[in-house]
């Protein structure tokens, strides 16, 4: 239900309206209707309105020539006087149009700072032409084409056009087939707003241009002119320049930059900011299972197409250095899980291999036998796939797994033959005709997928592909990656911030801490010696940094000690290592019960959390501990946030790993 308006605020709005209806009622109210007809058909008029819309063609021209660099200058590149550069860019919008007509005489006039110059190298002349007219029309008109734009491109995430480039394609052909169309919507909004602006431009041409007939009359001046001794005509002249800025703001409707229009710019696909759990972007009459991505692997029982022909397989070796420093090497068809605290760098390492970022650099990056250490991003044949799968919104699904195809060459058709087939290989075949704006997250990232393992990459690196799906998409969608990586034949790098996808999708995990890498070992071996607090906690394990002494005993960086039955055989550093469900919960001290863990610690439950079945117990005591008990033994304790407990471990349950 829409909320009433209040009247505080509804009255100075009917004042607004009113006063801005008011003066356009007046030009509608006093036009000569009856001689409108033949007013406009005079000669004057439609010299004056052909002049109009030459002057302001050519305005929009040299607008687009020049604005649409600078807009995305000012968008894309950092340099020193940017801000500068933006006011001067806007100034002519706030200055009145005489005294931008002054500064053009001052800049361009035949006394003016570059006036004479022309005059005398080229022979050209401007005040007082038609090129003065337009000039002066451009002065006033760009601004509105430039910040236009550079919202637009403001507004286009990066992203889109770097998967682009990951796919193979030039920088060119990515602004060809991914800029421009996807600021379609504000360059047509800025080029038409430079077009009225230019249309419509009076004080500045009256001032630089004059106000000649035929040369730089333009229908404003007209109007200007007769008022002065013919009323009407100013009137119904008014009316012509009134109906066609009221079509412009017409046809504008909808495409204004930064409108939040359903499925408008920047929000196709899993695109930036979109809430996958949303349904009002489902296709209407697909069923919530369907749109779930939930039995779509095999639509209509059919068995997914074959895979269509694979790179061929190619291992990984490489030697990064600068804000991540690591060496990787495996062999082809391995899954690397990279994993790591927010902030380790996960996102900077994917980034460095696609050279996307001078952070750090791949001092070595050896895909098979080619070295593309020094190639550009996409030259390097390693597709991305973004976290929300930066689906291209203005293509369909087809096309944008066809993409990658397209870029390096393949016609059209061989191109949408192999797409399809990858499709169907995912079991999204059906969804081929379909934009990113109707498809739902999982679909999207199957699509995603299928786009990145279309362009037949050596590399391929997935950026916490599952994240923003909800639990159940997720276990679909990390059922058919690990059905589709265990076909790839080159490596593939996952960015994951969750063990059951580091351990059931990797062959290999990497563990990367403050741009380091910690571990870089199968999930197995991981589990067995974590080199980590971060990578044993990562676990589900309670983990201590501690030394080893030579008594046998472990000593914490506290101060306290725990008991081994298993000493190590010499003393050092390593994790003391307990596993959860090896933490007993007491609520007195077990020395008086018949069991007596050698490891006892007195503390309160901080937090209960239920983890399946069992419960999971956060102990504050001298250290944070956790057990894991059954919720039967939990409800017998007592246990609440708060409860006083003693947790124990027996020295058995202790594990020391060296470092
Ligand atoms: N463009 C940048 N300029 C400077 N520092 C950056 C830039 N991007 C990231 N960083 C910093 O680099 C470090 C690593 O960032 P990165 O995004 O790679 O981490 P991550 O492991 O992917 O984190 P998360 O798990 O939160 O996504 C962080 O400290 C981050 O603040």
């Amino acid at each position: 239900m829409r909320a009433r308006t209040p009247l505080p605020l509804a009255i100075p709005s009917v004042l607004a309206i009113g006063f801005l209806f008011l003066p356009l009622a007046g030009v509608l109210t006093r036009t000569p209707w009856g001689s409108l007809p033949s007013r406009l058909t005079s000669h004057e008029v439609t010299q004056a309105l052909a002049l109009s819309l030459t002057v302001s063609a050519y305005s929009l021209a040299l607008s687009l020539v020049l604005g649409v660099p600078l807009a995305w200058l000012l968008a894309r590149v950092d340099f020193p006087g940017k801000a500068l550069v933006r006011s001067l860019v806007m100034l002519p919008m706030v200055l009145p149009p005489t005294v931008a007509g002054v500064a053009l005489l001052q800049g361009y006039g035949r006394r003016g700072v570059l006036g004479p110059w022309l005059d005398e190298w080229f022979g050209i002349t401007i005040p007082f032409t038609t090129t003065a007219a337009v000039t002066a029309s451009t002065f006033v008109a760009m601004p509105f084409l430039v910040i236009s734009l550079e919202g637009a491109l403001n507004g286009l995430h990066p992203r889109y056009e770097e998967t682009a480039t990951s796919l193979g394609a030039t920088p060119l052909h990515t602004f060809r087939t991914i800029t421009l169309p996807m600021i379609a919507p504000g360059l047509f909004a800025g080029a038409a707003l430079c077009w009225a602006r230019a249309l419509g431009e009076f004080g500045a041409t009256i001032t630089f241009a004059g106000n000649l007939p035929g040369v730089t009359q333009t229908l404003p001046l007209q109007v200007y002119l007769l008022l002065q001794d013919d009323p009407e005509g100013a009137t119904a002249v008014s009316l012509l320049l009134l109906a066609i800025a009221t079509a412009v703001l017409l046809t504008l409707r909808g495409h204004w930059p930064q409108t939040p229009t359903a499925g408008g710019r920047g929000r196709g696909g899993a695109g930036p900011g979109r809430d996958v759990k949303d349904s009002s972007w489902r296709v209407p009459g697909t069923t919530s299972r369907d749109a779930r991505g939930h039995e779509e692997f095999s639509p209509r029982g059919v068995r997914p197409a074959p895979a269509p022909t694979a790179p061929t397989p190619r291992p990984l070796r490489t030697t990064v250095t600068g804000a991540v420093e690591t060496t990787l090497t495996a062999q082809a068809g391995t899954t690397i899980a990279v994993v790591g605290p927010n902030g380790a760098g996960k996102t900077t390492l994917l980034r460095t291999l696609l050279a996307l970022t001078n952070r750090a650099k791949a001092e070595t990056l050896t895909l098979g036998d080619q070295d593309v250490s020094a190639a550009p991003p996409h030259r390097r044949r390693i597709a991305w796939v973004p976290q929300d799968g930066a689906l291209f919104p203005h293509l369909t699904a087809l096309a944008n797994t066809a993409y990658g195809l397209r870029a390096q060459g393949t016609p059209k058709n061989e191109a949408h033959a192999t797409a399809q087939q990858w499709l169907d290989h995912l079991g999204i075949g059906h969804l081929a005709h379909r934009r990113p704006g109707l498809l739902s997250g999982g679909q999207a990232q199957r699509v995603a997928l299928a786009r990145a393992l279309a362009a037949g990459p050596s590399l391929l690196l997935l950026d916490e592909p599952l994240a923003a799906l909800d639990q159940s998409t997720r276990a679909q969608v990390r059922h058919t990656l690990r059905t589709h990586l265990a076909d790839f034949p080159g490596v593939c790098l996952i960015v994951t911030h969750d063990p059951v996808e580091a351990v059931s999708l990797a062959d290999q995990v990497l563990v990367l801490e403050d741009g380091r890498t910690t571990q870089y070992a199968p999930p197995a071996e991981l589990a067995r010696h974590p080199r980590s607090p971060w990578v044993a906690r990562m676990l589900g394990l309670n983990a201590w940094p501690t030394e080893a002494t030579a008594d046998g005993t472990l000593r914490l960086p506290n101060g306290a000690t725990l008991t081994t039955a298993d000493p190590p055989p010499t003393p050092g550093p390593g994790l003391a290592v307990i596993t959860p469900e090896a933490v007993s919960l007491h609520t007195a001290h077990p020395t008086a019960t018949t069991s007596s863990p050698r490891n006892v610690w007195q503390g309160k439950v901080r937090e209960l959390t239920s983890q399946g079945s069992r419960m999971r117990v956060l102990v504050d005591a001298d250290l944070e501990i956790v057990a894991e008990i059954t919720p039967a033994a939990a409800a017998e304790l007592k246990l609440t946030e708060a409860t006083p407990v003693w947790a124990g471990a027996k020295a058995t349950e202790v594990r020391f790993v060296a470092l």
